[in-house]
């Protein structure tokens, strides 16, 4: 049995999703977590939250902070259109080595760039290094400490414009409210909070969603 929980689930899904298929990858990964070892996956719960939010933004860039296994960039790129990408920063290369691997299972190896370190030294090279000029889509889900600073490396990097569309995850639970006081305060995000749970259990969480008003 692989010593990492990580390798666990990402053997787990192998074993059993479907090559190729996204929905039977997050449908396994979920099965795993639900039945064998708890991970911080969004979850499906959640998940169908961050599902509609992106289905009514429609974006063609997206940024996730915080791949882990690559759950939530599996879950938002399934959704994408034929042209649009995903770039999903990850600090932790076991992590980073995971989650190649199920996005490359999943059939979505070329909608997805994972970005190995760490947000503070990366977003502020994104447009120079990694030709973004403008994203859409912000899924903000890696340390919670890191929500509003990274929000506002993002406003300085000129990568936000009108109707950009951040969402951050665990806003409740392990909570993020210096993030909260932030988007909800500064004058420049229209927010909206939806309510859930934490992955797999009962303990209340919730999204929080803030369109950049430009
Ligand atoms: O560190 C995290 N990064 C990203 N997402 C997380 C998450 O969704 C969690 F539920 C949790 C979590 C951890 C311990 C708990 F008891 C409950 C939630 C942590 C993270
Ligand atoms: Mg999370």
């Amino acid at each position: 049995m692989a010593d990492k929980k990580e390798q666990r689930i990402l053997e787990f899904v192998k074993q059993n999703a479907v090559k190729g298929d996204p929905q039977s990858v997050l449908d396994e990964i979920d099965k795993y977590c639900i039945q064998k070892e708890w991970a911080m996956n969004v979850g499906d719960e959640k998940g169908l939250i961050l599902d509609n939010l992106v289905k009514e933004t429609n974006p063609s860039v997206v940024l996730e902070l915080g791949t882990y296994c690559g759950y939530s960039a599996v879950r938002i790129a399934r959704l994408l259109k034929l042209d649009a990408r995903l770039f999903s920063i990850e600090k932790n290369p076991e992590y980073a080595a995971v989650a190649r691997e199920m996005i490359e299972f999943a059939g979505l190896k070329d909608k997805i760039a994972i970005i190995d370190g760490s947000t503070e030294k990366i977003i502020p090279k994104l447009r120079t290094d990694y030709g973004l000029e403008r994203v859409n889509f912000v899924f903000i889900d890696h340390f919670k400490d890191r929500y509003t600073v990274d929000t506002k490396l993002l406003e300085e990097s000129g990568l936000l414009q009108k109707g950009s569309v951040l969402v951050a995850d665990n806003v409740i639970y392990p909570g993020a409210p210096d993030f909260l006081e932030y988007v909800r305060t500064c004058g420049r995000y229209d927010c909206t909070n939806y309510p859930s749970h934490v992955e797999y259990t009962d303990k209340p969480d919730a999204l929080e969603r803030a369109v950049f008003r430009g």
